[in-house]
């Protein structure tokens, strides 16, 4: 069975931390949840992490549709929420459209997007027509041209619109709401004041739970992993020495052996190769 947004809910309500990952394929959404996460963000940081591009805003509906689509496949028991892309939720109609997409096309269970109560209506709209939507406040990656790459809501005036905007989004349906880089005891007042679960990343230990990157976590980016992460094992670093020893195998003939390998009856080789039987 799968978890769902009321599960989400009634975590919060019984004070148990809430764990998600992301995950962007079959084999990352499956030993997500081997591990017992079930709970999975399929992030438009995939454009960054997987396919190498140097922020999120080139991802498009069809990226996200194509990995969603083996999340779900490959983490039958996990509620698994999409990113809505950059400027694709930027009116009702296009917000409906994407969400079908995401949610006919790919089978997520809910969709995130970034904003505040400016976003409220648009969070209305798709929560009256069934779709479980995560709102995102704080540093939202979307908007980092007009933002900058920093922790957010450090002033009084800023803080009290992240309240605001927070409150927005749970008055309009929203079943959570990421808070991503902004002051741990923000984080913590905003999730006292909140019914729904907060979900933080570089928010401190205060959020109702918390979402990390899944290659921040097992040391897969190629550049040094943010502050907010901790990896906790240097699977990339395995990964390079691996390959490094079979390359190294092939290169000396030690690598495949006999048990690699099909052996064949002598006398069907020469009856093939046209030799006389001996
Ligand atoms: N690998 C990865 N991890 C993420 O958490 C992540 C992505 N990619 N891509 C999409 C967004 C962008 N995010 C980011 C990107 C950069 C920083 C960063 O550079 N942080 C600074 C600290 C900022 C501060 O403390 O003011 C750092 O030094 O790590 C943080 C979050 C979070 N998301
Ligand atoms: C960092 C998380 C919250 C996200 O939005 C993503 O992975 O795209
Ligand atoms: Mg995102």
């Amino acid at each position: 069975m799968r978890f769902t947004v009321r599960d989400i809910g009634a975590m919060k309500q019984a004070g148990e931390r809430i764990v998600m990952l992301t995950a962007y394929d079959h084999p990352s959404a499956a030993l997500a949840e081997a591990a017992g996460v079930r709970f999975l963000l399929v992030g438009d940081s995939l454009g960054m992490v997987v396919l190498g591009r140097d922020s999120t805003l080139p991802v498009t509906i069809g990226d996200m549709v194509h990995h969603a689509e083996a999340v779900v496949r490959g983490a039958p028991n996990a509620l698994v929420v999409g990113d809505l892309p950059f400027l694709t939720y930027a009116c009702p109609e296009d917000a409906v459209a994407a969400a079908r997409a995401l949610m006919q096309q790919a089978g997520v269970q809910a969709v995130k997007l970034e904003g505040g109560a400016a976003l409220a209506p648009i969070v209305r709209h798709l929560t009256t027509l069934g779709v479980p939507v995560m709102g995102h406040l704080g540093f939202t990656p979307q908007a980092m041209h007009q933002v900058g790459v920093r922790v957010q809501a450090k002033e009084a005036a800023e803080a009290r619109r992240l309240l605001d905007d927070a409150l927005a989004l749970q008055d309009a349906g929203a079943f959570a709401v990421v808070l991503e880089l902004v002051p741990a005891p923000l984080a913590e007042a905003v999730s006292a004041r909140l019914r729904i679960p907060t979900i933080g990343i570089g928010a401190g230990a205060g959020c109702d739970g918390q979402v990390q990157v899944w290659h921040d976590l097992l040391g897969l980016s190629l550049q040094k992993p943010p502050r907010h992460a901790r990896v906790y094992a240097p699977v990339g670093e395995m990964i390079r020495d691996a390959i490094a020893a079979y390359a190294a195998d092939v290169r000396d003939g030690s690598f495949p052996t006999a048990a690699n390998s099909a052996r064949m009856d002598q006398a069907e080789l020469d009856r093939a190769l046209g030799r006389d039987d001996r």
